[in-house]
């Protein structure tokens, strides 16, 4: 059987806001095997964002259970939180964050670097995970002579280079029109068959949602999942 990666049981968030205390997520329950595909969809302000960074540590639960890999992640303290997140996880946003003083190559290498890897293995490692999303002949250029579909997918090796078990990805074609979203959408599906690393991806678009494998809805913060009809 699949290992699980995601395990969340009866997962609560209330925001306090002053006097006011905002319940955004009310028990919540996902599970997710090693080498599923989720998309998160549903409206504006309905707790897509506040699921992704209590899944990737960035954020704490009120109440449930959370565990990635096994491990209780919301037991740990702020330390050893940041190490799980290096060992484990890998982030895409809808803008790329990547260094523009940089190279490609360099921006990708950059967590190898900082995981203690030396230069030249970095450096090759990076290499081959710009040939994966099919920028080997852009890996010298710097972010800014790029185009943005080029960034997002220096942005999705860089994620990738450490080998994390799940990848979270925030609105990651946000920034691009629908073709090159297409493509973006096209590529973590590779990724995903060709390393087994499992992706939830938050997105406004359902149609882009549907060519991942499932669909959770979030709504009034209880979350429903349906497996999607296009997955190939
Ligand atoms: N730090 C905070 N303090 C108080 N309320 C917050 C905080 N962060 C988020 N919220 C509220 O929680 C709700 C969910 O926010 P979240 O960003 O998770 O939604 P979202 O579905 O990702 O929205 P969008 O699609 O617009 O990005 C919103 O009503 C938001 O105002």
């Amino acid at each position: 059987m699949n290992e699980l990666v995601i395990n969340c049981q009866q997962l609560n968030k209330v925001y306090q806001d002053g006097d006011n205390s905002v319940s955004v997520l009310k028990g919540v329950d996902l599970t997710l095997t090693q080498g599923e595909l989720l998309a998160v969809v549903g409206s504006s302000g309905s707790g897509k964002s506040t699921l992704l960074h209590i899944l990737g540590t960035l954020d704490t639960a009120t109440d449930g259970t959370v565990e990635i890999k096994g491990q209780q992640v919301n037991r740990l303290n702020r330390k050893q939180q940041a190490v799980f997140r290096n060992a484990n996880l890998g982030f895409i946003y809808q803008f790329h964050h990547l260094l523009m003083e940089f190279t490609a190559v360099e921006n990708v290498a950059m967590p190898l670097l900082i995981k203690g890897l030396s230069a030249k293995e970095a450096n090759n490692k990076a290499l081959a995970m710009l040939a994966k999303v099919g920028l080997s002949h852009r890996s010298e250029h710097k972010p800014s002579a790029l185009s943005g579909g080029e960034r997002q997918r220096v942005a999705i090796a860089r994620a990738l280079v450490t080998e994390p078990a799940l990848v979270l990805a925030d609105e990651p074609t946000g920034n691009l029109d629908k073709q090159n979203a297409i493509k973006i959408y096209d590529l973590i599906k590779e990724l995903n068959e060709s390393l087994n690393t499992s992706f939830v991806v938050v997105t406004h678009d359902l149609e882009l949602a549907d060519k991942l494998g499932k669909i959770a809805y979030l709504d009034d913060g209880k979350l429903a999942i349906r497996e999607s009809k296009n997955v190939a």
